[in-house]
Protein backbone atom coordinates (compact mmCIF):
# COMPACT_ATOMS: atom_id res chain seq x y z
CA UNK A 1 0.00 0.00 0.00
CA UNK A 2 1.10 3.62 -0.95
CA UNK A 3 0.63 6.12 1.52
CA UNK A 4 0.87 10.04 -0.10
CA UNK A 5 0.33 12.79 2.18
CA UNK A 6 -0.40 16.23 -0.10
CA UNK A 7 2.03 18.61 1.21
CA UNK A 8 1.22 21.98 -0.46
CA UNK A 9 0.78 25.33 1.60
CA UNK A 10 -2.57 25.98 -0.32
CA UNK A 11 -3.90 22.83 1.30
CA UNK A 12 -3.11 23.57 4.78
CA UNK A 13 -4.70 27.24 4.11
CA UNK A 14 -7.79 25.72 3.07
CA UNK A 15 -7.98 22.65 5.68
CA UNK A 16 -7.17 25.32 8.65
CA UNK A 17 -10.19 27.59 7.32
CA UNK A 18 -12.27 23.76 6.94
CA UNK A 19 -11.46 23.07 10.49
CA UNK A 20 -12.43 25.94 11.97
CA UNK A 21 -15.33 25.07 14.16
CA UNK A 22 -16.76 28.66 13.26
CA UNK A 23 -16.76 28.41 9.60
CA UNK A 24 -20.40 27.68 8.08
CA UNK A 25 -22.27 24.66 6.12
CA UNK A 26 -21.46 26.48 2.82
CA UNK A 27 -18.24 28.01 3.34
CA UNK A 28 -17.43 23.83 4.41
CA UNK A 29 -18.96 22.99 1.21
CA UNK A 30 -16.94 25.17 -1.13
CA UNK A 31 -13.82 24.26 0.49
CA UNK A 32 -14.04 20.52 0.92
CA UNK A 33 -14.53 20.85 -3.21
CA UNK A 34 -11.58 23.35 -3.73
CA UNK A 35 -9.80 20.74 -1.27
CA UNK A 36 -11.14 17.94 -3.30
CA UNK A 37 -9.72 19.34 -7.06
CA UNK A 38 -6.43 20.21 -5.12
CA UNK A 39 -5.95 16.69 -3.75
CA UNK A 40 -7.49 14.64 -7.18
CA UNK A 41 -4.20 16.44 -8.88
CA UNK A 42 -2.06 13.74 -6.33
CA UNK A 43 -5.01 11.02 -6.32
CA UNK A 44 -4.89 11.13 -10.34
CA UNK A 45 -0.84 10.76 -11.17
CA UNK A 46 -1.57 7.12 -11.74
CA UNK A 47 -4.28 7.17 -13.90
CA UNK A 48 -4.36 4.52 -16.67
CA UNK A 49 -3.82 6.67 -20.65
CA UNK A 50 -3.31 5.49 -23.95
CA UNK A 51 -1.52 6.89 -26.91
CA UNK A 52 -4.22 8.48 -29.44
CA UNK A 53 -2.39 10.34 -32.33
CA UNK A 54 -4.19 13.95 -33.40
CA UNK A 55 -3.15 17.40 -35.50
CA UNK A 56 -2.21 20.54 -34.28
CA UNK A 57 -2.76 24.06 -36.56
CA UNK A 58 0.76 23.16 -36.96
CA UNK A 59 2.08 19.39 -37.18
CA UNK A 60 0.23 16.18 -36.64
CA UNK A 61 1.47 14.67 -32.87
CA UNK A 62 1.07 11.85 -30.46
CA UNK A 63 -0.61 12.77 -26.49
CA UNK A 64 -2.93 10.57 -24.58
CA UNK A 65 -6.59 10.43 -23.24
CA UNK A 66 -8.12 8.76 -20.62
CA UNK A 67 -8.15 5.07 -21.28
CA UNK A 68 -11.01 2.68 -21.66
CA UNK A 69 -12.55 1.48 -19.32
CA UNK A 70 -13.02 4.85 -17.92
CA UNK A 71 -12.05 5.35 -14.24
CA UNK A 72 -15.32 4.53 -11.31
CA UNK A 73 -15.34 7.34 -8.87
CA UNK A 74 -17.01 5.79 -5.54
CA UNK A 75 -18.06 8.84 -3.09
CA UNK A 76 -18.98 7.36 0.35
CA UNK A 77 -21.92 8.88 1.75
CA UNK A 78 -22.75 10.87 2.90
CA UNK A 79 -19.75 12.87 3.16
CA UNK A 80 -17.93 11.47 0.44
CA UNK A 81 -20.38 13.24 -1.69
CA UNK A 82 -19.19 16.06 -0.91
CA UNK A 83 -16.01 15.46 -2.38
CA UNK A 84 -17.62 14.18 -5.74
CA UNK A 85 -17.54 17.65 -7.60
CA UNK A 86 -14.08 18.48 -6.98
CA UNK A 87 -13.17 14.86 -8.61
CA UNK A 88 -15.39 14.85 -11.77
CA UNK A 89 -13.85 18.38 -12.41
CA UNK A 90 -10.76 16.91 -12.97
CA UNK A 91 -11.95 13.42 -14.48
CA UNK A 92 -15.52 14.42 -16.54
CA UNK A 93 -15.83 11.01 -18.29
CA UNK A 94 -15.23 8.93 -15.14
CA UNK A 95 -18.54 6.83 -14.20
CA UNK A 96 -19.73 7.13 -10.55
CA UNK A 97 -20.64 4.92 -8.39
CA UNK A 98 -21.80 4.82 -4.62
CA UNK A 99 -21.52 3.05 -1.35
CA UNK A 100 -23.44 4.53 1.62
CA UNK A 101 -21.89 3.55 4.95
CA UNK A 102 -22.63 4.80 8.51
CA UNK A 103 -20.51 4.01 11.47
CA UNK A 104 -22.23 3.43 15.09
CA UNK A 105 -20.81 6.19 17.10
CA UNK A 106 -20.86 3.82 19.97
CA UNK A 107 -18.91 0.63 18.45
CA UNK A 108 -17.41 2.79 15.98
CA UNK A 109 -18.58 -0.03 13.13
CA UNK A 110 -19.52 0.22 9.82
CA UNK A 111 -22.59 -1.10 8.29
CA UNK A 112 -23.27 0.09 4.26
CA UNK A 113 -26.50 0.54 3.85
CA UNK A 114 -26.38 1.34 0.36
CA UNK A 115 -24.91 0.33 -3.09
CA UNK A 116 -24.73 1.09 -6.30
CA UNK A 117 -21.65 -0.05 -8.37
CA UNK A 118 -21.12 -1.45 -11.95
CA UNK A 119 -21.47 -5.73 -11.58
CA UNK A 120 -18.04 -5.94 -12.55
CA UNK A 121 -14.85 -4.09 -11.45
CA UNK A 122 -12.11 -6.55 -12.33
CA UNK A 123 -10.89 -3.61 -15.03
CA UNK A 124 -11.52 -0.70 -13.65
CA UNK A 125 -9.16 1.85 -11.90
CA UNK A 126 -11.47 2.70 -8.68
CA UNK A 127 -11.32 6.25 -7.06
CA UNK A 128 -12.46 5.90 -3.56
CA UNK A 129 -13.71 9.09 -1.84
CA UNK A 130 -14.36 9.62 1.75
CA UNK A 131 -12.77 12.90 3.85
CA UNK A 132 -12.06 11.16 6.97
CA UNK A 133 -10.04 8.41 7.95
CA UNK A 134 -10.36 8.04 11.65
CA UNK A 135 -10.31 3.68 12.89
CA UNK A 136 -10.29 3.21 9.41
CA UNK A 137 -12.88 0.67 9.62
CA UNK A 138 -15.09 2.52 7.10
CA UNK A 139 -12.53 2.74 4.36
CA UNK A 140 -11.27 -0.60 4.85
CA UNK A 141 -14.64 -2.07 4.18
CA UNK A 142 -15.09 -0.08 1.34
CA UNK A 143 -11.99 -1.45 -0.26
CA UNK A 144 -12.26 -5.02 0.70
CA UNK A 145 -15.96 -4.87 -0.68
CA UNK A 146 -14.43 -2.90 -3.96
CA UNK A 147 -11.89 -5.75 -4.37
CA UNK A 148 -14.80 -8.33 -3.71
CA UNK A 149 -16.47 -7.28 -6.67
CA UNK A 150 -12.95 -7.71 -8.39
CA UNK A 151 -11.04 -4.50 -8.46
CA UNK A 152 -7.42 -4.73 -8.69
CA UNK A 153 -6.62 -1.31 -8.30
CA UNK A 154 -7.68 1.10 -6.02
CA UNK A 155 -6.78 4.82 -4.51
CA UNK A 156 -8.92 6.48 -1.73
CA UNK A 157 -8.20 9.66 -1.61
CA UNK A 158 -8.77 11.93 2.16
CA UNK A 159 -8.95 14.99 3.54
CA UNK A 160 -7.53 13.82 7.15
CA UNK A 161 -6.33 10.81 8.48
CA UNK A 162 -5.85 9.55 11.81
CA UNK A 163 -2.63 7.71 12.47
CA UNK A 164 -3.59 4.55 14.04
CA UNK A 165 -6.32 4.73 11.63
CA UNK A 166 -3.84 5.05 8.66
CA UNK A 167 -2.12 1.89 10.68
CA UNK A 168 -5.08 -0.45 10.78
CA UNK A 169 -5.40 0.41 6.86
CA UNK A 170 -2.26 -0.43 5.90
CA UNK A 171 -2.38 -3.68 8.22
CA UNK A 172 -5.88 -4.82 6.52
CA UNK A 173 -5.19 -4.20 2.94
CA UNK A 174 -1.30 -5.78 3.31
CA UNK A 175 -0.05 -6.55 0.31
CA UNK A 176 -3.00 -4.92 -2.11
CA UNK A 177 -2.66 -2.34 -4.96
CA UNK A 178 -3.80 0.36 -2.82
CA UNK A 179 -2.63 3.94 -3.07
CA UNK A 180 -4.17 6.63 -0.34
CA UNK A 181 -3.85 10.22 -0.90
CA UNK A 182 -4.10 12.93 1.77
CA UNK A 183 -4.22 16.17 2.91
CA UNK A 184 -2.92 15.70 6.34
CA UNK A 185 -2.01 13.22 8.90
CA UNK A 186 -3.07 14.47 12.44
CA UNK A 187 -2.02 14.14 16.38
CA UNK A 188 -4.50 11.02 17.56
CA UNK A 189 -8.19 9.74 17.80
CA UNK A 190 -9.87 10.59 20.92
CA UNK A 191 -11.94 8.34 23.28
CA UNK A 192 -15.07 8.89 21.18
CA UNK A 193 -13.24 8.02 17.95
CA UNK A 194 -13.05 11.10 16.47
CA UNK A 195 -9.79 12.56 14.91
CA UNK A 196 -7.74 15.18 16.60
CA UNK A 197 -7.39 18.12 16.66
CA UNK A 198 -9.83 17.13 13.25
CA UNK A 199 -12.50 19.19 11.73
CA UNK A 200 -15.55 17.18 13.68
CA UNK A 201 -18.05 15.46 11.93
CA UNK A 202 -17.67 15.88 8.21
CA UNK A 203 -21.29 14.43 7.62
CA UNK A 204 -22.46 17.07 9.88
CA UNK A 205 -20.58 20.29 8.56
CA UNK A 206 -21.48 19.23 5.13
CA UNK A 207 -24.95 19.09 5.34
CA UNK A 208 -26.00 21.23 8.13
CA UNK A 209 -27.48 18.21 11.02
CA UNK A 210 -26.05 18.61 14.77
O1 LIG B 1 -12.58 5.64 9.96
P1 LIG B 1 -13.89 5.47 10.64
O2 LIG B 1 -13.75 5.35 12.14
O3 LIG B 1 -14.70 4.34 10.08
O4 LIG B 1 -14.69 6.83 10.47
C1 LIG B 1 -14.73 7.51 9.26
C2 LIG B 1 -16.12 7.52 8.71
O5 LIG B 1 -16.95 8.38 9.50
C3 LIG B 1 -17.56 9.36 8.66
O6 LIG B 1 -18.77 8.93 8.15
P2 LIG B 1 -20.07 8.73 9.07
O7 LIG B 1 -20.15 7.31 9.54
O8 LIG B 1 -20.09 9.79 10.13
O9 LIG B 1 -21.25 8.95 8.05
P3 LIG B 1 -21.75 10.31 7.36
O10 LIG B 1 -20.79 10.58 6.24
O11 LIG B 1 -23.11 9.97 6.87
O12 LIG B 1 -21.77 11.38 8.40
C4 LIG B 1 -16.54 9.53 7.56
O13 LIG B 1 -17.06 10.18 6.44
C5 LIG B 1 -16.08 8.13 7.31
O14 LIG B 1 -16.90 7.40 6.41
O1 LIG C 1 -13.31 12.94 13.29
C1 LIG C 1 -14.14 12.27 12.65
C2 LIG C 1 -14.21 10.86 12.76
C3 LIG C 1 -15.11 10.19 11.99
N1 LIG C 1 -15.94 10.87 11.19
C4 LIG C 1 -15.90 12.21 11.09
O2 LIG C 1 -16.67 12.81 10.32
N2 LIG C 1 -15.00 12.88 11.82
MG1 LIG D 1 -20.84 11.57 10.02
Amino acid sequence: MRVHVADHPLITHKLTVLRDAKTPSPQFRSLVEELMTLLAYEGTRGVRVEPIDIVTPVAPTTGVRIADPKPLIVPILRAGLGMLEGMVKLLPTAEVGFLGMARNEETLEPTTYAERLPEDLSDRQCFVLDPMLATGGSLTAAIQYLFERGATDVTAICILAAPEGLAAVEQALHGREVTIVLGAVDERLNELGYIVPGLGDAGDRLYGTV
